[in-house]
């Protein structure tokens, strides 16, 4: 990074969303000019956003065509973390901002996080909270996750480490997913489906771990909650908007999904009826999108996002060799 000094001296940069410290020491570090503003609000950062070359941001602030339109002077947007969904990658690409990420930043703790959900669930942990925080010391009767059959729906870095997890515990994977994973499922001791609907028929847990894309919006709804299995677990730590909420409250009060552990909503805070909804439903676990939110993944994110922004700034800037 020393060498890259020079070139980064003055380089206005705005982080609008909560970082480890390292991300902003290493920024200062080189001679950036670093604005910390966590939580900034749409119409500040749209009012503040051409004074910057680099923007870095979390899933939180949308990097949309109206901010990018705005950002005269912007080179590079670094997305502290994997999900570039809140990022408008054609808009950045026609103004010729670059866009980078922290993609394997996060899979430990997303994994631990979507074990912990299963396991909830499984255990119905929620209502024996409830019920001890209330004084009323009653049994609650869940189930073993050992010998049920998960599918992973997206066999990337986080699908196959929950699988790997989750094979330790016990459990038949059956993996899906639209790429050729077959050789990483034989290495994991996975099974792979056809198609989807013949991985949520099998499946008594269901977790999902794609991007939100085009493809991927509502990937789970009506047709999918009714090809699984009655009583099944949903579990996701991926997008919302890969579930169709309204169908998800459906597959609830029918009792296919027995229990949807989520840690994230199309809309967080929840906006919808349906969001509101499956927050306020009995058989639901919901979490604030704190996949990635551990002192571990954020050093690692910083890390790896400090390393891939002052790239790609050195390089926009024309000084990068
Ligand atoms: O895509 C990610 O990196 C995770 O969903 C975490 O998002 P966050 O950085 O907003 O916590």
């Amino acid at each position: 990074m020393e060498k890259l000094r020079p070139c980064l001296q003055g380089a206005r940069v705005l982080v609008t969303d909560p970082v480890d410290d390292l991300l902003l020491e290493a920024l200062r570090a080189v001679g950036a000019q670093v604005d910390y503003r966590p939580g900034i609000s749409r119409g500040e950062l749209l009012a503040l956003v051409p004074r910057y070359e680099a923007l870095v941001v979390r899933s939180r602030t949308r990097v949309d065509r109206e901010v990018l339109e705005r950002a005269g002077n912007l080179l590079v947007v670094a997305r502290a973390g994997v999900g570039l969904d809140n990022v408008d990658l054609e808009a950045a690409r026609e103004r010729k901002v670059r866009v980078v990420n922290a993609p394997g930043a996060a899979t430990q703790s997303v994994a631990e996080l979507t074990i912990a959900l299963m396991i909830a669930a499984a255990r119905r942990l929620r209502e024996s909270m409830e019920l001890a925080s209330r004084g009323v010391w009653k049994k609650v009767v869940g189930v073993e996750l050992y010998g049920k059959t998960l599918a992973v729906v997206g066999f990337g870095r986080i699908g196959r480490r929950v699988a790997e997890i989750a094979r330790a515990i016990g459990m038949d994977i059956i993996a899906y997913d639209v790429v050729d994973i077959r050789g990483h499922a034989e290495k994991l001791g996975a099974r792979v489906a056809e198609d989807l609907h013949s991985a949520l028929a099998e499946a008594d847990v269901v977790t999902l771990h794609v991007p939100l894309t085009p493809d991927t919006y509502h990937l789970m709804s009506w047709e999918e909650f009714k090809a699984m299995k009655r009583g099944s677990i949903l579990v996701n730590t991926s997008r919302g908007a890969v579930v169709d909420s309204e169908a998800l409250l459906w597959a609830l009060n029918e009792g296919v999904v027995a229990t949807a552990a989520l840690d994230v909503l199309e809309h967080e805070p929840p906006a919808t009826e349906a969001e509101k909804r499956l927050a306020q439903h009995p058989r639901v676990i919901l979490t604030t999108h704190i996949g990635a939110s551990t002192v571990e993944a954020q050093r690692r994110v910083a890390i790896e996002t400090v390393r891939r922004l002052l790239e790609a700034l050195a390089e926009a800037r024309g000084c990068s060799r």
